[in-house]
Parts: structure tokens; sequence; C-alpha cells
């Protein structure tokens, strides 16, 4: 940024083109100085100051003649010869002074008037003695007139050579009576009369003027030249101002613009005319008018300021941001005039906001991101604890979001978490945050909370509307999400834990089954730990051979034949004992471990049903549960039918279940999949089914075996007539589809009787039979009853 402080150089320049631009002298807005013009009028000030000291000796002089012994007296004509060239002068310098304007257009005007004074002064020498006159002198005044006024030397001399020939004229006509001699006193009258006094005199005169001609046009023509430079280096100066790139004006110091240049005329929209009309705050935004007026209020007392940045206002109303300083003019040590050098900063701005954006922003969602996060909540901390309120960190975690980016690829993913975003800004007011953290992880901070009641109804109001069909491109998509609540001050007072807790209540919720909320609860950090202990230890559980399988037979309501039995993983957890795969399928599935564990199940089955068939359980078949994941893995399809070939095995005395909530998250990849192992002749059923959305449509596009009525409908059918209701709804649909149904966790007689008269098909659950390790299995087809195996074994 140009500075004027640093270089007196520049800023002595600066004061002149202040001066230039102010207008001080006429207290108007001044266009550059016509240096012409400029002289002229000096002339005609000297030549007012002039005639005033001619004016006043010839009355002095003219009244001591006339009154003394001497005797003074001219004759009528001399007089009237007087008074007209003393008039004619007056009259033009009048005109001069009033009429420049006009007179200046003749070419020949300067010359004229310098004509003029030659022919008055020859007037005032004859009248003042002709010969012997005092008045000679002022010939050297007009030829120094001349050479003031007239650029060409040749005029000057040309004019100096006509006064001087004029006064011999003069003398000559004097000396042959042409012209009656004025006789001045003390001067001998005889003097008029001798030729050689006369050409002496002339002489002497002609050669001063010569002299005077010729100094004078030489000093003129330095200063000429210097003035000549000054003026180049001036107009160099303001090019330079004018075509500059940054921002300049000059102002008076009530903020009158007095000069703008090219650029700030074209960024403020306004032409030249109309900027220089502008009061320089009048264009200052409010919101930059402070710390313009600070920086003016400096300048105007020290010289200059600091660099500020501002917003300028242009014709159309766009603003502006600049940046730049002050630099005051002063004469007699007041201000006269500031000078504005700034910068447009648009970009840097813009730049600038973006970078915050970036920093601040996601970029994906536009949420803000995790830092911005942490902003807003010891704001919304400091907050709840000025007013003794309660705010809630509210995590949450898409579930099985891998899935949907893995198969349908992530620009779909990207859109979806867009969509995530966009409704979950709609749940939350305005006052409160929204965030996304990473990934599928989002973050919302729910501020000035009357109750702890009130996060509870927000997180119902975001499972809702996430849970909604997204359409992203073609694909209807269905996500289910996990969501854990903390509360200040309730449950911690740092931010950090605070997020931590919410953390660990979303993997309660996600333990839970998905789908749900949960607040955060001390005894939840037990869990945490376990679930830390947990995810080291599943990574060494597969070469440690600490898997293992139970069976849980299907059964034939009507005929009460085993139809199937369902394969269910157990960890043998070497220091927690043996875990249901609730607890660590999640987490399985969250470290990409559920591919080696799905595959050792698939292949562990398979061969179990053959060694069972060989034992003599002919036909029998074995469902298996799918984790959305293993289907999205890449040559899943090559694996199971290796798995079928390496172990003998036939694809009928396969099964694989699937929820109905996996499929409905990403319904065409997976149906697609489903479709081609339905083909391979292995038995589908959707398990969990009136859980998720599944529509009719999606139903028919594939070969599905069997619904499976989710456990959660089955256990409340005695004393739940909704549940009652769904449950039959499902087996009616199943029929007319030409479905197999069958319910899951039937516990009791009364559920039992409920299915067999609703017209169920099959059954599974503890009435009937546990899960059982695989030893037992064979005895339990050879006909024995086993009511608890897990307990029992
Ligand atoms: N991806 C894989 N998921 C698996 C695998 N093995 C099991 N699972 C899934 O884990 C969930 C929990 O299973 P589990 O603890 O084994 O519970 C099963 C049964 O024990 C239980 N059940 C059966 N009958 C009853 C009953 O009468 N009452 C009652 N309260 N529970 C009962 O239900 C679970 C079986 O459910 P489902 O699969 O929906 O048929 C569970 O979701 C399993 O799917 C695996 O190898 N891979």
């Amino acid at each position: 940024m140009p500075s004027l402080n640093g270089n007196k150089g520049s800023a002595r320049w600066f004061d002149i083109l202040a001066d230039r631009f102010r207008g001080v002298r006429n207290g108007r807005r001044a266009e550059p100085i016509n240096g012409s013009e400029v002289r002229c009028h000096l002339v005609v000030k000297v030549r007012w100051l002039l005639l005033l000291f001619i004016g006043s000796y010839v009355v002095s002089a003219g009244s001591v003649f006339t009154f003394s012994r001497y005797g003074f007296f001219l004759s009528q004509e001399q007089k009237l010869i007087l008074i007209g060239s003393v008039l004619s002068v007056a009259v033009y310098n009048l005109a001069y002074q009033f009429c420049y304007d006009r007179i200046s257009r003749f070419r020949y005007a300067d010359h004229f008037q310098i004509l003029l004074d030659i022919f008055f002064v020859t007037a005032l020498v004859h009248v003042s003695g002709g010969v012997s006159s005092w008045f000679w002198a002022v010939y050297l005044v007009v030829t120094i007139e001349s050479a003031f006024l007239l650029k060409n030397k040749r005029d000057v001399w040309l004019l100096g050579a006509i006064g001087g020939g004029l006064f011999g004229a003069l003398l000559v006509v004097e000396y042959y009576g042409v012209i009656d001699n004025v006789l001045m006193p003390f001067v001998a009258g005889e003097l008029h009369h001798d030729y050689l006094y006369i050409a002496l005199r002339w002489l002497w005169v002609a050669m001063l003027n010569t002299v005077a001609a010729l100094v004078t046009t030489f000093l003129m023509g330095v200063i000429r030249t210097e003035s000549q430079l000054l003026r180049e280096s001036e107009e160099r100066l303001l090019n330079f101002i004018d075509t500059a790139n940054d921002l300049i004006l000059c102002f008076t110091p009530e903020g009158q613009l007095v000069y703008a240049n090219k650029a700030l005329s074209k960024a403020m929209g306004y032409n030249k005319e109309e900027m220089l009309e502008l009061q320089v705050s009048g264009s200052i935004s409010s919101a930059g008018l402070r710390a313009y007026n600070a920086a003016v209020g400096h300048a105007l007392k020290h010289g200059y300021s600091e660099i500020i940045e501002t917003d300028l206002i242009t014709k159309d109303g766009k603003i502006i941001p600049v940046e730049g300083s002050f630099t005051c003019s002063f004469r007699d040590n007041r201000p006269v005039a500031v000078w504005w050098i700034c910068r447009d900063i648009s970009e840097r701005r813009l730049a600038q906001q973006q970078l915050y954006q970036l920093a601040h922003y996601d970029a994906l969602t536009e949420l803000p991101n995790r830092v911005l996060l942490y902003d807003r909540l010891k704001q919304a901390r400091a907050y709840a604890h000025r007013e003794g309120g309660t705010m809630a960190v509210i995590f949450l975690d898409l579930d099985r979001f891998k899935i949907i980016n893995d198969t349908l690829g992530h620009p779909v993913g990207d859109r979806l978490l867009q969509s995530v975003a966009k409704r979950l800004s709609s749940c939350v007011r305005e006052v409160d945050t929204a965030a996304r953290i990473g990934g599928d992880e989002f973050v919302v901070i729910l501020v000035n909370l009357r109750e702890p009641s009130d996060a509870e109804k927000i997180a119902s109001k975001i499972l809702v509307a996430l849970s909604a069909p997204h359409i992203i491109d073609a694909h209807e998509l269905f996500i289910t999400t996990s969501i854990g609540i903390s509360l200040y001050p309730r449950d911690d007072e740092d931010v950090d834990n605070l997020i931590k807790k919410a953390d660990i209540a979303m993997y309660a919720s996600k333990s839970d089954g998905c789908n749900a909320y949960r607040f955060y609860e001390p005894n939840m950090d037990e869990h945490a730990h376990k679930r830390f202990v947990l995810e080291n230890s599943l990574r060494k559980a597969l070469e440690g051979n600490e898997f293992l399988l139970h069976y849980q037979p299907k059964v034939d309501i009507s005929s009460g034949d085993i139809t199937a039995f369902e394969a269910l993983l157990r960890w043998n957890h070497p220091d927690l004992g043996l875990l249901s795969p609730a607890e660590f399928i999640p987490l399985a599935e969250e470290t990409g471990l559920i591919i080696p564990i799905g595959e050792w199940v698939i292949r562990h089955v398979c061969a179990q049903n053959v060694v069972w068939q060989k034992e003599g359980l002919s036909n029998l078949r074995i469902a298996i549960n799918l984790s959305g994941y293993q289907l999205q893995q890449q040559n899943f399809l090559e694996f199971v039918e290796e798995s079928l070939t390496d172990t003998g095995l036939d694809p009928e005395c396969l099964e694989f279940e699937i929820t109905e909530t996996v499929i409905m998250q990403n319904p065409d990849f997976t149906i697609s999949m489903l479709n081609k192992l339905r083909d391979l002749g292995i038995h589908i059923s959707i398990d969990d089914f009136g859980t998720g959305y599944s529509s009719l449509s999606h139903l028919k596009r594939f070969s599905v075996n069997t619904l499976k009525i989710d456990k959660t409908f089955v256990s409340e059918v005695e004393s739940s007539a909704t549940d009652a209701a769904i449950a039959t709804a499902i087996i009616a649909m199943g029929s007319s589809l030409n479905l197999r149904v069958i319910a899951e966790g039937v516990e009791t007689k009364g559920q039992l009787e409920f299915l067999k008269e609703k017209l169920c098909d099959e059954m599974q659950g503890y009435y009937f039979s546990r899960p059982m390790p695989p030893e037992k299995v064979t005895e339990f087809m050879r006909g024995k009853q086993i009511r608890n195996p897990e307990t029992a074994a």
C-alpha cells in the first residue's frame, strides 16, 4: 500500500496536487490552473498599482509645480492626451480583470495590451517633459511585462524595440516642434533642442530597454523551463494517480470530495462529475463508518493514519471492502486536504471468508464442523452456566451408512449425507447447532432447554425425520439412526466429556438395535470400557478359535415337523465368557471384521450340515444371518458357491436371513444380490419383518421364500391389539404372496395358539426350543425334547 508518510518528496507533490484540486484561492473547486491567466491577472494588478503611483506622483508633482514659483502648465491638448491615456489604460485593465476569458480567445490580446501600455508610457513621457522626463523608466517596466506575458523571445525584443522606437520618435517630433515640448521645472529648456543630449538620452533609454528585454527574456525562459518541468512532473504524477490500480481520492477536511482517480470512479460506478458531488462519509457503510471517522480524525490531527479496513458503498448499493490509510496536507498548520489511498480487498475478503468457511464448516453438508462445534459448545455452556439452564448434546450415527456408500458409490452417499444434514437442520431451532464431525457422525447442541425431556422430543423428531425415505437420483433410500444424549450440567461440565458421553450413549442405543435414542447413564461407561476391551480382543477371536455356533429349530406349526435350524453365533471370550452376537456383531460391522467372521460362519455351517447329513439328518436346512456388509462384499457370490462346492452341500439346504431394514436401505442392490443367491437354489428369508418400510412393490420384485415376523410383535400378540393386527396382516400378506410366514420369539402357548389360529406356517422360539450347541442337535432331532439346551449345556 503506497504511503505518503515516509516520503517527503511525494508528500510535497501530493500537497501541490491537493492545492490544485482544492481550489483554495477562490473558494471553489478549481480546474487545473492556466498559467497565462495567472500571469495576466498579475500584470493587471501591477498595472493598477503603477497607475496609482503614477497618478499620485503626477497629482502631487503637478500641484507642487503649479502653485510654486516654478509654474507648470500643460496645454489643453496635452491634458486631453494624458487623461485619454489614463482612461484607456483603466478601461482595458478593467476589461482584462473581468473579461479575461473572452479577451484571451484573441491570439494577440497580450501583444495588444503591451502595445497600448507602450503608447501610454509614450504619452506619459511626453506630458512629463519628453526628453527630460523621469518616466522613461516605465518603458523598462513594460518590457519586463512583455517578457512576463509573452513566451516568444522575439516578440519581447520586438515590443522592446517598438518602445525604444516610439521614445525616439517622440523626441524627434518634439525636436522638430511637431508637438509642443512640455518644459519641466529644474530642467534647462534648451536641452529640448540639443540634439546630442536628445541622442544620448534616446541611446540610454533604448540600450537599457534592450538590456531589460534580453535579461528578462532569459530569466523568464529559465523560469518557464522550470515551471514546464514542474508541470510535466505534476502531470506525470497525476497521470500515475489517475491510472493507478489503487483507489485514490482527495477530500476537504469537511469531507467534500475534490478528486477521485479512474479506478475509484469505475469501482463506485459514478462518472467524474457525479463523484465530485459526493461526501466521502456518505459512501462509507454504517459498519465501517466508525473506523473511517477515527482514521480521518487521526490524520487531521497528526497528518497520517494507520491502515484501516472499511467498506465503500457503490452507486448501485454494492459493498466494496477496502483497506488503506489517510494522509493530510497542511497549510499554515491548518489541514487543507486529506488523501486516501486504498485498495479493493474483495478478493482477499472472499478468500478469508472461504478460508473461514473451510476451517469452520463441513464442505459437503455446509454444517458447522468440529472446530465450530466446539466453539458453539463453549458458548452454549457459558450461556447455560449464566442462566442456570440446561444444554443437551445429541450424538448421531447413521446405521450401516457404509453399505450405501459401498454399494451405490460415494456420490450417492454424499447426497444422502446432504439430505440428512438438511433434515437435521430443520429439526432444530436457529439458536441450536447441528454439526457434522466426520463420516456419518453428527452432533446437535440444544441450548436453553426448559427440561431434559425437551431433548427427548427433539431426538424423536430427528429419528422420524431421518427415517422417511430419501430420494437420491433414482434411489429410494431408507436409513436409521442411533442417537445418544448427554446433558449439561447433569452429566458433565466439560465439553469434551459431554461429547464423549453422548457418543457412549449413542453406542448403547446402537446395541439396543439402532433407530433409537438413549440418554447417557453412568453405568454406560462400563459398557464403553467393555466395548473397548471387546474391540481389542475381537481381532484375535478368529485366530483363537473363540467363535462357536448354536442352532435353534424352526417348526412347522400344523405338523410339528422341524423345517430348519437357525445358526446363531456365540463368542466364547476368554475373560468375559459366552457373549451374545448382539454384543459384538455391531462392533464387527464397524471394524470390518464381519467379513472374515461371516465367512467363518458360512463355511462352518456348510461343513456342519454335511456332517449332520452324513449322520443321517438328511435334507436339513440351516439358516444363516447375513449382515448387510457381507452382501456388498465384492466376491460374496463366488464365496458362497465355493463354500457349497467345497463342502458338497446342496444349496437347497442353505438359507440366508437378511433383515428388512438392511434390504430397505438399498433395495435395488440387495434385491439383485438376493435374486442371484435365490437363483443358486438358496432359501431366502426376510428377518425382523414389520420393523422396516417394505412396500409390496419391493416384495414383488424378488423371489423371497419366507417372511419372519419380528419377535416384538409376537411377544405382544396376546396383550396388544395393534401387534396382533400387524402379525395377522403379515400372515395374510405372506399367504396372498405365496410366501411362507414364520413367527420368531414364540415363548408361550397363548402365542402359539394365536399363530395357529391365524394360519401362520412356522414358528421359532423358546417355547419350542432355545438355541442349542451342535452336539445337542442330533439328539434333539432323534426326538428328544430339549426345552432349555443353553442353560442345560
Ligand atoms: N450377521 C450375523 N448376525 C447374527 C449371527 N448370529 C446371530 N446373529 C444376530 O444376532 C442377534 C442376536 O442373536 P441371539 O442373541 O442369538 O438371539 C437370537 C435368539 O437367541 C433369539 N430368540 C430366539 N427365540 C427367542 C424367544 O423365544 N424369545 C427371545 N426373547 N429371543 C429369542 O432371537 C435371536 C434370533 O433373532 P433373529 O436373527 O431375528 O431370528 C440377532 O439379530 C441375530 O440375527 C451371525 O452369524 N451373523
